[in-house]
């Protein structure tokens, strides 16, 4: 909260930014470090003029400036890869702890392997009346092709397998997929791999949105099922592209209510809160899939930090009431 709120006579006018007394209407001044793309889908019209009528000010950070003789921020919100930013912003929690950094780059870390990713999920190990959560069945291999066929064989994982880059650090490269259906063609992959079983699943895959407290469920278009009939007639290994984006959305679909049926709120919100807790992070999706032929049980194939939000139903309200409930959060815990 750094400056006198200048402005108010637009939507929201007069509505309080959450301050006791309406003695500290400030403004919130949030530093972003995006890519233009992700500039662009994220903070977008609406976005920035609820914000603008909730006191929240966006302000772009410049890479060519020291991040202290920029702003003051209150909240840093950040996706960029490379060692060089991460460090740049450890540092400056260090030395700035009154800022709210989102999220903190070694918990976003703990994402860029498609192994560390998924641990947390196998490590809660989530169970209760309302489904149980897992993780697909899984091999990490590091190098040498030729001895994934064993390995495969060795682990007793099915085929057909889906075969993703272990490392996952939002390039291109990292988001090419394949699905290989017999046990020869394996060696065919480019290690460090994470080889997973594939999962029917309807084809319909759930889209689970965090930010910080509120979930948002979608539905997208998925894989389709592979049958037995077909496994046993194919054989090789075939690339596919990234099918979760948003020109696959399944929510208008005419599906089938046992596979178009979203998880159990419950489930949902005890998995969000543990993630949350394990994970360290408030701003995460999750692709969550359940079994074909089951009603309640589901995998968890897939977490992204600070995904296309853009995307997500009501994001602007969504997305501004957290960032104003971080800043007041600080405030009651100053004068409390
Ligand atoms: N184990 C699995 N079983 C069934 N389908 C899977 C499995 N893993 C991945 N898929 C399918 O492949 C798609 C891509 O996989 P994944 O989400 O892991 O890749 P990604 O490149 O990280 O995607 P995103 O664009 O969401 O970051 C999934 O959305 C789903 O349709
Ligand atoms: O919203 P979902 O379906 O999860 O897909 C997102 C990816 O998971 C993100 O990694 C993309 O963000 P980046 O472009 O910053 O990698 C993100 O890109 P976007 O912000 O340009 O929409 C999405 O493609
Ligand atoms: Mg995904
Ligand atoms: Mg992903």
């Amino acid at each position: 909260m750094r400056e006198e709120m200048p402005y108010g006579t637009e939507e929201g006018e007069g509505e309080e930014v959450g301050f006791p007394n309406n003695t500290h209407k400030r403004l919130v001044v949030v530093g972003y470090a995006l890519t233009s793309k992700k500039t662009k889908s994220f903070l977008q019209p609406k976005l920035e003029g609820l914000a603008r009528n909730k006191g929240i000010l966006f302000v772009a950070i410049d890479h060519n400036r020291s991040l202290s003789d920029q702003g003051p921020f209150d909240i840093v919100l950040h996706k960029l890869s490379g060692k060089e930013w991460r460090q740049i912003l450890e540092d400056y929690r260090q030395t700035h702890p009154e800022v709210t950094v989102l999220d903190p780059p070694d918990a976003i870390q703990h994402l860029h392997n498609r192994q560390s990713m998924l641990q947390a999920v196998a490590d809660m190990n989530l169970s209760d009346s309302y489904g149980k959560v897992g993780v697909p069945r899984q091999l990490v291999v590091k190098r040498d092709a030729s001895s994934i066929p064993d390995a495969v064989a060795n682990s007793g994982l099915t085929l057909p397998i889906v075969a993703k880059p272990l490392v996952n650090d939002g390039s291109a490269k990292s988001h090419e997929l394949s699905l290989a259906f017999d046990r020869y063609s394996l060696q065919k992959l480019e290690p460090p791999l994470v080889l997973q079983e594939f999962v029917n699943h309807g084809g319909v895959l759930f889209k689970v949105y965090i930010v910080g407290e509120a979930i948002k469920v979608v539905r997208r278009f998925s894989l389709p099922d592979v049958s037995k009939r077909e496994l046993s007639k194919t054989a090789g290994v075939y690339r596919f592209p990234r099918v979760s984006c948003a020109a696959a959305s399944a929510d208008d679909a005419d599906l089938d209510p046992g596979i178009a049926e979203l998880p159990p709120r419950p489930l949902l919100e005890r998995l969000a809160k543990e993630l949350r807790r394990r994970l360290g992070l408030r701003l995460f999706n999750l692709d969550m899939i359940r079994e074909h032929g089951t009603r309640d049980r589901f995998y968890v194939i897939d977490i992204n930090y600070f995904p296309g939000y853009g995307k997500m139903p009501e994001y602007e309200h969504i997305f501004t009431d957290f960032l104003l409930s971080l800043v007041q959060a600080k405030y009651k815990k100053r004068s409390g």
